[in-house]
């Protein structure tokens, strides 16, 4: 079955999505998501210029030997571009695999390991009574499990916290990046008392996770580690920045809370010792950023050795390709934690009509052949991009920190 086109399509309804099309001679074709987040082009123009060429005229179930050539044919290894790049290649073929074997995508990962897929909601407040009313509409809604940030007393914009109350939080708000200010000191002393009324309203089995989004040095985390551990949350998330893999060590020394990492990585080399030395509880690493299905079920097989659980990434800059297949994936893999997922617009929801479906704090990914997510490409050119931002931030006093 031979490639005969692979085309790329920007589309932004409501936020930037980048989707690859790839189409057979048998007419069968697949899509799969190359969005980052706030560096959209660069990913098509790697594609288009570098990817795609060489894809003409290859047979499409050669996967492995696509990825690897890819990958290694490349000479230049690994980094988000090349990695999305190469994922939205490979989420494709998966894709056009499964849809000739006339099966759904889990099927052909090795069956199904659980009947439906947890996932984490969010919840976001401009302070502790705002968040606790969203915790009690997803409550609500079925969730078991929520993600919970607020704002933070000095500080003018805090990560994760929407807006205004009920609006979804989009990050990627301002052309150019918008300057925010970070008090750590300020946030340390207040979020545990979040957790704390989390726990008091909602008793103890609702299932509570939190992002620190790398803002904390090691030690501090390993204070926050330690504050919490009474409110027993599922998972504390990017406490630290982990390019310096062996500062969790540290963290370790001081908490039982259980930690995650990953949404930024996109190599097994990124996480390969808070794996192996079992410094970190959910790696978090997703398909659309680390090479696709083929190298994330290298990075969850190497994590089930370790207890090691998946916990991936599933932010709105992850399309419902990504959802889609991410889904598959969290059905068959036996080291399964948890799946983030935070509702698309209806505008998006309309581009890529989908098989999957919510219920009762839980998804199932459907049983359409292939991973089930389609683009209706008249729809998504009624929507051209508009270039969007990440927001930096900076310290009272200037200093460029992490956001
Ligand atoms: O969903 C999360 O946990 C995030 O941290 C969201 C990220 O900020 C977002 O995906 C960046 O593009
Ligand atoms: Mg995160």
């Amino acid at each position: 079955m031979k490639i005969v086109e692979a085309r790329v399509i920007v589309t932004c309804p409501g936020r930037n999505l980048v989707t690859l099309k790839i189409v057979t001679d048998e007419g069968l074709y697949g899509i799969g998501d190359a969005t980052l987040n706030g560096r959209e082009l660069a990913v098509v123009a790697y594609l288009e210029e570098h990817v795609l060429p060489a894809l003409i005229g290859r047979d499409a179930h050669r996967i492995e030997d696509i990825w690897q050539y890819l990958y290694r044919g490349a000479y230049w290894r690994r980094g988000p571009v090349t990695m999305t790049a190469i994922a939205a290649v490979d989420v494709a073929l998966w894709d056009i695999k499964a849809k000739a074997a006339n099966m759904p995508l889990y099927q052909l990962l090795g069956g199904r390991s659980r009947e439906r897929v947890m996932v984490y909601g969010h919840a976001t407040g401009k302070d502790i009574e705002g968040c606790l009313d969203e915790v009690a509409r997803h409550v609500e809604l079925g969730y078991k499990a929520v993600r919970v940030q607020c704002g933070v007393p000095g500080i003018a914009t805090t990560y994760g916290v929407a807006k205004r109350s009920g609006e979804r939080y989009e990050p990627a708000d301002s052309d150019l990046p918008a300057e925010h200010v970070w008090d750590t000191a300020k946030y340390l002393n207040y979020v545990p008392k979040l957790f704390a009324a989390v726990r008091e309203r909602f008793g103890d089995d609702l299932h509570i996770l939190h992002d620190v989004h790398h803002r904390l040095t090691p030690i501090e985390a390993g204070r926050l580690g330690k504050a919490v551990e009474p409110y027993n949350l599922f998972w504390l998330e990017d406490c630290t920045p982990a390019e310096n893999q062996q500062s969790f060590r540290l963290i370790r020394q001081h908490t039982t809370t259980p930690l995650a990492v990953g949404e930024v990585f996109n190599s097994i080399h990124d996480c390969r010792e808070l794996i192996q030395e079992q410094l970190i509880d959910y790696v978090r690493t997703t398909l659309v950023h680390a090479g696709g299905i083929t190298h994330v079920r290298r990075i969850a097989d190497f994590a089930a050795l370790f207890q090691v659980r998946t916990g991936f990434h599933g932010a709105t800059d992850l399309s419902p390709v990504c959802m889609g297949a991410a889904l598959h994936f969290d059905t068959w893999v036996p080291n399964f934690g948890i799946q983030e997922h935070m509702p698309h617009e209806d505008r998006i929801d309309e581009v890529f009509p989908h098989a999957y479906r919510f219920e009762d704090g839980h998804f199932t990914p459907g049983e359409t052949p292939g991973h089930g997510v389609d683009i209706d490409e008249d729809l998504a050119r009624q929507y051209p991009y508009k270039r969007a931002s990440l927001p930096v931030n900076r310290l009272e006093d200037g200093t460029l920190w992490h956001w």
